[in-house]
């Protein structure tokens, strides 16, 4: 049996109280391989017009405040029963995450480096106590793909009941498989998305390491979105160009679609970024000037450490000015980084995802069993042994 299972940082491990049937639902998926759409686990769900059962709906995410039950507390500590790997020469490209689909190796970053000058933010977490910060654990990766789904459904259907808009930004890499899941997702206007890249690499959107192809063979052809509505990068341009494009799409676009804060910084509904093997996010690397960057929604890269060197990338105040964030990292490949991450307090800089932290939104972890596999999560609440420092 299996079981969505929450935790916050800061505070004791946290569940989800999934009914039953959203168990035993989330369980026949992830032992029946990863072919099962929402759309798929919505019918198994009994609801006759396609829409999420109550049962499933309400087991996520609303009760992620209670204390783990029995059946809980044992799916968590299935945690430890995937062996550790040890990989004396860094993460193995078999593994994807440095193989790019081009066929380059992308070189694996091990540096702690010496921290970007003058990046404002600290890392404080799981100490910190973050009400507004969850990390959930799935069963497999079909299940943690269905969460997923769910999680945007969730906010689309929010965000356009409220404004009639949703936008959501993609990354690119592992993450777009299981952002496919939501092909076909039941209930969802897919005629109100407004759909952007929080980074992009600047090869033509017909090559295989472009994020644009990738997330419109997973999702964007299938699905009915308004092509005007797919804000992708202009190919051709030096990248410093492409960067200042970009912006000025996000620029001209109505504040009905893609409203401000305060601060004039646009407010995405959803941001989905996943977690490359040296922390980065997006395509803010490692102790890279780009983590300090204020001054511009949109930056280019020029040597980039993972292939292909030239990109742009949404800078961190866009980042953290979402409502709603989710790191995705599913998978084996990942434990490592995800361990360093959410439990070492590392140098500012040297791993960029400790530095999304939402100014005034959520952020959500997906992670499977085997991402998971080094986490200390019942030790979190512990100022004993968190945060720690090496
Ligand atoms: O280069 C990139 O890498 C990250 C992580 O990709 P993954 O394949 O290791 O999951 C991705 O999130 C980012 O958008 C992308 O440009």
């Amino acid at each position: 049996m299996t079981a969505l299972t929450f935790a916050r940082f800061g505070g004791v491990v946290c569940a989800a109280q999934p009914r039953k049937v959203a168990k035993a639902k989330v369980g026949r998926v992830s032992a029946g391989g990863n072919g099962a759409s929402i759309a798929d686990l919505a019918r198994e769900n009994g609801s006759s017009n396609g829409a999420l059962s109550s049962s499933h709906t309400e087991s996520f995410p609303e009760s992620s405040d209670k204390e783990l039950d029995q059946d809980q507390k044992a799916s968590v500590s299935r945690i430890n029963y995937i062996p550790k790997s040890r990989w004396p020469k860094g993460i193995p490209p078999v593994m994807g995450a440095h193989l790019m689909p081009s066929g380059e190796v992308a070189p694996i970053s091990t540096s702690k480096g010496a921290g970007v000058g003058g990046v404002p933010h600290k890392f404080m977490y799981p100490k910190e106590d973050k009400e507004n910060y969850q990390v959930m654990q799935f069963a497999s990766q079909a299940a943690g793909s269905q969460g997923l789904a769910m999680y945007v459904q969730q906010i689309s259907e929010a965000a356009i009941k409220e404004r009639g808009a949703f936008t959501l930004v993609l990354s690119g890499g592992s993450l777009l498989k299981a952002v496919g899941q939501l092909v076909g997702a039941p209930g969802v206007d897919f005629s109100k998305w407004h759909v952007f890249f929080v980074d992009e690499r600047n090869v033509p959107h017909s090559h295989p390491d472009s994020n644009f192809k990738g997330a419109d063979e997973a999702l964007l052809s299938k699905a009915p979105i308004p092509r005007e509505q797919i804000h992708a990068i202009k190919e051709k341009l030096p990248v410093a160009e492409a960067a200042t494009e970009y912006a000025g799409q996000l620029l001209r676009l109505d504040e009905t679609v893609l409203p401000r804060n305060s601060e004039g910084l646009p407010v995405f509904d959803a941001m989905l970024l996943g977690l490359g093997p040296d922390g980065h996010v997006a395509s803010l690397f490692p102790n890279r000037s780009q983590l300090a960057a204020t001054d511009s929604w949109v930056l280019p890269v020029e040597n980039s450490p993972k292939p292909p060197p030239e990109r742009i990338t949404f800078s961190l105040p866009v980042i953290n000015s979402a409502k709603e964030i989710a790191i995705v990292a599913m998978g084996e490949g990942k434990a490592e980084i995800v361990q360093r991450v959410l439990e070492v307090q590392s140098l500012p800089g040297a791993l960029p995802a400790q530095l999304v932290q939402p100014s005034n939104g959520s952020l959500k972890w997906f992670l499977d069993i085997a991402s998971a596999q080094n986490l200390s999560m019942h030790k979190w609440d512990s100022t004993k042994d968190f945060p720690r420092s090496t």
